[in-house]
């Protein structure tokens, strides 16, 4: 049985989905020693915010598949070394959006009416009315920095409490900002005219202080702004001293950049400042999805089945792989087979997308392809993950085309790769119930289903040759299963597809080369 580990806090609807296909460990607070220590003997981690996972545990998992984030940040999985090693990384894009939203929300009416302090002053016995005077937020601009899932939500409820919208987010069109009743500017403008800025980007080298001393100098000194995206897209100590000397009105940070938050200028700044331990993510509801929707991507993957969420599966989503995946399983077969023919060290690989399967995407059956082609070096080393990486470390150049009017067949598929054995080609396409046939080798026409052991031979078409072939497979007992050949011209060029029961013995191919008429002969593993 499979091993999962799960080393933050999740909640119970999770264990219990991967407790259908593996022994669940509940371990948290592990430090990064004890996770090493232990990461060896499992298959599957499951994490929030709280655990690292640096290459150092990544190296440690030697039988890890998958690594699963129960919620939508995976800065904190160092994702190319996972990818380099072939693990799954997934997350939950949307069990948290709402409770994300939701907090910026509150933390922006908090901020404007001092919630946290005038309840702390109440609570002390006081009943101080001057000190807390607020600022309303209707009819005030709210700048909202990243236009995704929960910029989105946090966009359209502003809306609602009478807000004007200013977003910036320079990877969604202009008609979806209008959509959100929210005008698309830069971040220049966003941070002169808003009166409350709201983060809601990811944490990548790009946005790494994107808000510093120099971007936080032109906001409105009565501006405020929340931070419920990721720490370090603030710079703190700017932060702190903006608000201590007045350039701006305030701030409220849910997340930090080191936590838990230790010594920091932030905790001294006083009543302008709200500060709370990363909590976006942390209501019932949030809790239950994302648990559910990662455990579950856990159990496929470790019963072989494709995760629906994967952040290093370029093109995987569940849609394309349910309408592609026969196809992916042609392409790796394609890709098994003119690998073996075109020998090591193949350069370059060229995918041919043909009839109906023009229109499709190529990302997923390029990456099929590869993993077949690099099968022979890497076995199960390689897979959806790493394929393109693999590929791209060996030197491999991939060209797609596309050839709509190709009509042979609904949809086929070629691969041409050039290696140490010359340039070779395979077409194929799915037949009947979506059975896989190879419908070409090098340019001929032939119509096989593949099978384990195959057996290639280029030949003269002339009378006898068939026999003497047969006779010689005889004399070394290999049994033929099916044989078929394919010709363009009669007693021109021919290619002979067998299919064999087991693999060919050492040594018989260069005898099958001195049959005469035999020019080349190839033996592959499918
Ligand atoms: N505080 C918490 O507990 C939680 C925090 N988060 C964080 O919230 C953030 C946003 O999450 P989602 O809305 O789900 O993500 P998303 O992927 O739906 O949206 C992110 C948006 O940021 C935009 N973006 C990317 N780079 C940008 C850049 N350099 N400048 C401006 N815009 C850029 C993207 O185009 C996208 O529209 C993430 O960092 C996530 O980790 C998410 C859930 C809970
Ligand atoms: O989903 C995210 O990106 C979050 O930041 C939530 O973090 P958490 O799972 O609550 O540690």
């Amino acid at each position: 049985m499979s091993k999962v580990l799960v080393s933050d806090p999740i909640d119970q609807a999770g264990i219990d989905i991967l407790s259908q296909v593996a022994t669940v460990d509940v371990k948290t607070g592990l430090k990064p020693a004890e996770l090493i220590e232990i990461i060896g003997e499992y298959d599957a981690l499951m994490i929030r915010s709280g655990t690292r996972v640096t290459q150092e545990i990544i190296e440690a998992g030697t039988q890890l598949k998958i690594i699963g984030r129960a919620g939508v940040g995976v800065d904190n999985v160092d994702v190319p070394a996972a990818t380099r090693r072939g693990i799954v990384v997934v997350n939950s894009p949307e069990g948290n959006t709402i409770a994300a939203a939701e907090h910026a929300l509150a933390m922006m009416l908090s901020l404007s009416r001092h919630i946290p302090d005038a309840n702390a002053s109440v609570k002390r016995g006081e009943w101080d009315r001057k000190t807390f005077v607020g600022a309303e937020v209707y009819k005030k601009t709210l700048g909202v920095v990243g236009l995704g899932k929960i910029g989105s939500h946090v966009a359209t409820v502003a809306k609602a409490m009478g807000m004007k919208l200013l977003a910036y987010d320079p990877f969604i069109s202009t008609e979806r900002a209008e959509q959100l009743g929210c005008q698309l500017v830069d971040l220049d403008l966003l941070m002169q005219q808003s009166d409350y800025i709201t983060l809601h980007i990811p944490k990548t080298p790009e946005t790494t202080h994107l808000i510093n001393a120099n971007t936080l100098a032109k906001m409105k000194p009565t501006a405020r702004i929340i931070n419920c995206a990721r720490g370090g897209i603030i710079d703190e100590a700017a932060l702190a001293a903006a608000i201590k000397e007045g350039k701006i009105a305030g701030a409220a940070l849910d997340v930090f950049e080191s936590e838990p938050l230790g010594e920091s200028e932030l905790r001294t700044v006083g009543k302008d400042i709200i500060l709370t331990p990363h909590l976006g993510a942390s209501t019932t509801e949030a809790q239950v999805n994302v648990a559910i929707d990662v455990a579950e991507q856990i159990r496929d993957v470790l019963l072989g089945l494709p995760a629906r969420s994967a952040v290093n599966i370029p093109g995987l989503g569940p849609d394309v792989l349910e309408e592609l995946k026969p196809y992916m399983e042609l392409a790796e077969t394609l890709g098994k087979l003119v690998g073996q023919l075109a020998g090591g060290r193949v350069e370059l690989l060229t995918v041919r997308l043909q009839g109906e399967l023009a229109t499709n995407k190529s990302q997923p059956l390029v990456i099929a392809s590869l993993k077949g082609l690099l099968h022979q070096a890497l076995r199960e080393r390689v897979n959806y993950v790493n394929a393109n990486i693999e590929a791209k470390e060996r030197g491999i150049r991939v060209i797609e085309t596309r050839d709509a009017s190709a009509r042979d067949y609904a949809g086929s598929l070629r691969l041409e790769a050039t290696g140490t054995l010359g340039t070779h080609s395979v077409t194929g396409a799915l037949l009947g119930e979506k059975e896989i046939h190879l419908t070409d080798v090098d340019g001929f026409p032939i119509n096989v289903p593949p099978s384990k052991y195959m057996l290639f031979t280029l030949h003269r078409d002339m009378p006898g040759i068939i026999g003497k072939l047969g006779s010689l497979l005889g004399s070394f007992n290999v049994n033929i299963a099916s044989m078929q050949v394919g010709r363009k011209i009669v007693r021109g060029d021919a290619v002979m597809a067998l299919s064999i029961d087991d693999p060919l013995p050492d040594g018989i191919l260069g005898e099958i080369t001195k049959v005469p008429g035999i020019r080349d002969a190839y033996t592959v593993t499918l």
